[in-house]
């Protein structure tokens, strides 16, 4: 009997939490399974065809905790705006919310360190909610209406100020890996590493009295493995309105399902991404060496499924997707393609340099850029183009038409090869 009122006592807990979760949701950020975030910092680099690559994933963020500057978020953005994916912005600087970010995001994501030091908890937010307030807000309603009254535009930076933080989504981060460049930036040593209990209790507080949209256990750079699972399952039964995300070490099938059974709604993957390009640099090198320009999709298909293997970046990367069920053969197709895109991008660009065109320039109709792009986007042409246009693009120069050049992409026709 007393066996039974459990039971039923735990029914019914089980449906409050799922009231609670659901039909109460008003959490308003997606339940994303999957999340990439894209470094901006130029020594994180990008697939050429990362359009492909992200298509699978659900959100890209784009943030990261050393040698993130307005200047090179800007340039991340300029490639990621075309995708159809949502992209969010998770500024780690109070200056790298500017204008364009603003624009370009979907989403502005609020990191709040809760086992760091003040400055990661409030102090930076204070200086971001200042400058939005005294700088960036005034700016865009002096852009926008320039002939408004001082006062007015005044009140109206007031409600901006206000209305971009109502729309931003409160990130309540535990920060797990105290070797990480994250650690470092948010202050938290090893002695500020929180056990499952305490991680879970400090979660309770940011889910009912911050009401932050998401807490983020952090393990950056390493698999927090079975303590972050322990956190993670303590925290499941114990948050109402947060969505749980796991960050840190991902980089295989098995642990992303383990963090998700325990209890994390989404994961991120940031390294595996940055990986994937770090090995293209290397097989587009070969490929230069070993296939024409001219070689047939079958025969680059045979060349790159020798060089692709299932614990290759590629194969790690796709086998975090939830919902990808053959990342090997998924990983070869866009490597095919990718080769295939780059050997041509090559050609085209000597041809362009034999007739001396000064900035070379590249038609992208009919090249196996487009055609690769086409499926996953809405507008291949502006996609397209901004690809060939950062491949073109030097080191620091863009090409002449007033857009930034790109030092992302895993490589460059400026200077003629692979840029490792
Ligand atoms: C614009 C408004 C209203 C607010 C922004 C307020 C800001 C910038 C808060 C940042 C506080 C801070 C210094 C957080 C540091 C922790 C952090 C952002 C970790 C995430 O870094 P990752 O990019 O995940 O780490 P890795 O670079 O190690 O991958
Ligand atoms: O780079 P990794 O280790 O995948 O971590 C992802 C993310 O949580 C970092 O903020």
């Amino acid at each position: 009997m007393r066996r039974h009122l459990a039971a039923r006592g735990e029914r019914v807990a089980d449906l409050a939490r799922l009231l609670a979760r659901s039909a109460l949701d008003t959490n308003p950020v997606p339940d994303w399974d999957h999340v990439t975030k894209v470094d901006p910092e130029a020594a994180k680099k990008l697939p050429l065809l990362y359009p492909l690559w992200l298509s699978e994933t659900d959100a890209v963020s784009v943030g990261g905790s050393a040698d993130v500057t307005p200047e090179n978020t800007a340039a991340a953005f300029d490639l990621l705006t075309p995708l159809s994916t949502p992209v969010c912005h998770e500024p780690s600087g109070a200056d790298h919310v500017t204008k364009q970010s603003h624009e370009a995001a979907d989403l502005l994501l609020v990191p709040e360190v809760l086992n760091g030091d003040s400055e990661a908890l409030v102090g930076t937010l204070g200086a971001a909610v200042e400058s939005v307030r005294e700088d960036l807000a005034p700016a865009l309603i002096d852009e926008k209406a320039p002939w408004l009254p001082g006062s007015v535009a005044d009140w109206l930076a007031n409600v901006a100020t206000s209305a971009l933080l109502a729309d931003a989504a409160f990130e309540a981060y535990i920060v797990q890996n105290p070797d990480s460049a994250a650690a470092r930036e948010a202050g938290v040593g090893s002695e500020d590493v929180l056990s499952p209990g305490e991680a879970k209790r400090r979660a309770m507080a940011a889910d009912r009295h911050l009401e932050s949209e998401i807490l983020y256990l952090e393990y950056s750079g390493t698999f927090g493995d079975d303590e972050a699972v322990e956190a993670l399952s303590r925290m499941d039964d114990a948050l109402v309105r947060s969505r749980v995300w796991y960050g840190g070490g991902l980089s295989n099938g098995e642990d992303v399902q383990a963090v998700r059974e325990a209890g994390a709604d989404t994961v991120v993957v940031g390294d595996a991404f940055h990986r994937v390009a770090e090995r293209e640099a290397e097989i587009l090198q070969a490929a230069e060496e070993r296939l024409d320009a001219g070689a047939d999709p079958e025969t680059i298909r045979e060349w790159v499924d020798d060089r692709v293997a299932p614990d290759g970046p590629g194969a790690r990367f796709l086998s975090t997707v939830p919902g990808v069920d053959d990342p090997l053969a998924l990983a070869c197709e866009y490597t095919g393609a990718t080769v295939r895109a780059w050997l041509e991008l090559r050609d085209r660009r000597e041809r362009a340099s034999e007739r001396d065109e000064g900035i070379p320039v590249i038609d992208i109709q009919r090249t196996a850029l487009r055609a690769a792009l086409a499926p996953v986007v809405d507008d291949p042409d502006r996609l397209a183009a901004t690809v060939a246009r950062a491949a073109l693009s030097g080191r620091e120069e863009g090409v002449g038409d007033g857009s930034r050049g790109s030092e992302q992409l895993s490589l460059s026709l400026f200077d003629g090869g692979a840029s490792h």
